[in-house]
């Protein structure tokens, strides 16, 4: 890759905080907003030596695309939810090649910047599809919501933690990268935006072609698979907390270090980590060191990513 310093290769995957805040109304600009101060972390990686690729969540955008498409019906045709995702993986990563090209080159460094549309092949038996698990757009009351399943027949799911409800649609499990070789070639060269919101979930069928499917992945298994595939040494994983927690909220909340496989499986066991936020980023963390024992895999917040990937916070997971 173009800095000759290198550090580590490492796959990086941006929660939804860096890419929006809690208080987004939702426009194109107060996203570019946040992406913009997001880049800048990501510019100072590249700069210090880290070569990575980008995977974003895309589970606001993903919905509100769908909610626009399935709105406006009587006057377009409604888009399926997977094209909606290949929509989401367009307009963010357009915000963040325009904004981290700006940022490396305050620094010096002219890197290209390049999004890939990617799709992520997934099982059809998948057992998601029987079970959605995956909120995506906007939050809605408790009326609102059971208005939504009456009149548009969503299922909806109810996220105590950040108190209101959301769609849910399937997320299956991410098994190959379709475009993993093209990922691959550009490594060297470029830094890659890819397998945004997990990849864009298709299957293949026995002939071989792929089809795409009603569902969207997880990003946090998108860039662990991605990980795995170009061998980076650190799946690093950029959310709000700066520590995986035990007892999280509670007033006996501890924040953990390290977590070894034993350990977090564990606390998996014991219930300790949210399902549909804080579980599934373990459970990745877990696959790439299962994976790759002799590698790491770390969950901390943005604004820590450079300490953390120096060794001195967020949780570190180890074989
Ligand atoms: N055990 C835990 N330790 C730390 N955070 C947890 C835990 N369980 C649930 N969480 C919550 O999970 C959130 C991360 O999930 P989420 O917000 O869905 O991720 P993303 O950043 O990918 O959008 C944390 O900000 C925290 O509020
Ligand atoms: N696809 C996905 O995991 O999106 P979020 O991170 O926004 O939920």
């Amino acid at each position: 890759m173009p800095n000759p310093d290198i550090l580590a290769r490492v796959v990086i995957a941006l929660g939804g905080n860096a890419l929006q805040s809690k208080e987004s109304d939702g426009t194109a600009d107060a996203q570019l907003k946040v992406v913009k101060e997001t880049c800048e972390l990501l510019a100072e990686l590249s700069a210090e030596g880290y070569e990575m690729a980008i995977v974003h969540g895309n589970g606001p955008q993903v919905g509100r695309i769908l909610l626009s498409s399935e709105t406006a019906k009587d006057v377009v045709p409604p888009m399926p939810l997977e094209v909606c995702g290949s929509m989401s993986q367009g307009y963010i990563g357009y915000h963040v090649q325009q904004a981290l090209k700006h940022d490396l080159a305050k620094r010096g460094l002219s890197y290209p910047v390049v999004t890939m549309v990617t799709q992520t092949i997934v099982d059809k038996e998948d057992p998601s599809f029987k079970e959605p698990t995956k909120p995506i757009g906007p939050f809605y009351t408790e009326q609102e919501a059971n208005d939504l399943v009456a009149q548009r027949g969503y299922e909806m799911r109810e996220d105590k933690a950040r108190g209101g409800w959301r769609r849910v649609v399937a997320s299956p499990k991410p098994q190959k990268i379709v475009e993993i070789e093209a990922v691959k070639q550009l490594w060297d060269s470029t830094i890659v935006i890819c397998a945004g919101g997990g990849g864009i979930p298709v299957i293949e069928n026995a002939d071989g072609t792929l089809e795409g499917v009603a569902a969207v992945i997880d990003k946090d298994f998108g860039a662990e698979l991605l990980a795995e595939e170009v061998d980076a040494d650190i799946l690093l994983i950029l959310t709000e907390v700066e520590k995986v927690a035990i007892n999280f909220g509670t007033p006996q909340q501890q924040d953990l270090d390290h977590l070894t496989l034993a350990e977090a499986a564990q606390y998996c066991e014991a219930g300790q980590f949210g399902k549909g936020s804080m579980l599934p980023k373990v459970e990745a963390c877990m696959k790439f060191v299962r994976s790759y024992p002799s590698k790491r895999a770390i969950i901390t917040s943005l604004s820590k990513a450079k300490e953390a990937l120096a060794g001195n916070t967020g949780t570190v997971f180890t074989y």
